[in-house]
């Protein structure tokens, strides 16, 4: 699979590696855009939010609940946000879905 999160969740390209367990892997965002920014990824190949089916709605739950354990281990305790961007006009640029969680700076509305 041409997919540089798959290769990354395979160790084939090196990552900051936070987190792992049999369903997703979590990484620090290679171009942070607040003091806390990572990612939160299924091992799973999913390309986009549109792609996410019936079955993989455990999977996405399930990145949701780690993406949040992680912001509050890492500091983010007074808020964060998190983010999917979907395909083009959504700014997606890998197309592996992944969740977005940024902390540690007051982050304002609405996002550009
Ligand atoms: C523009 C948003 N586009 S995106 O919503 O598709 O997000 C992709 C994210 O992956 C990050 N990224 C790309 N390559 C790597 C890498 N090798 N390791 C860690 N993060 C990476 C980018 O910095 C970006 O924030």
């Amino acid at each position: 699979m041409d997919c540089l999160f798959c290769k990354i969740i395979d160790g084939k390209i090196p990552s900051k590696k936070i987190y792992e367990d049999d369903q997703v892997f979590a990484f620090h965002d290679i171009n942070p855009q607040a003091p806390v920014h990572f990612l939160v990824i299924p091992k799973k190949h999913i390309a986009t939010l549109n792609d996410v089916t019936e079955d993989d709605r455990a999977v996405v739950g399930h990145m949701v609940y780690v993406a949040q354990k992680l912001a509050n281990e890492l500091g983010c305790e007074t808020g964060f946000r998190t983010v999917f961007n979907c395909n083009e006009m959504g700014g997606q640029t890998v197309y592996h879905i992944h969740l977005h969680v940024l902390g540690q700076r007051q982050l304002t509305w609405p996002p550009g």
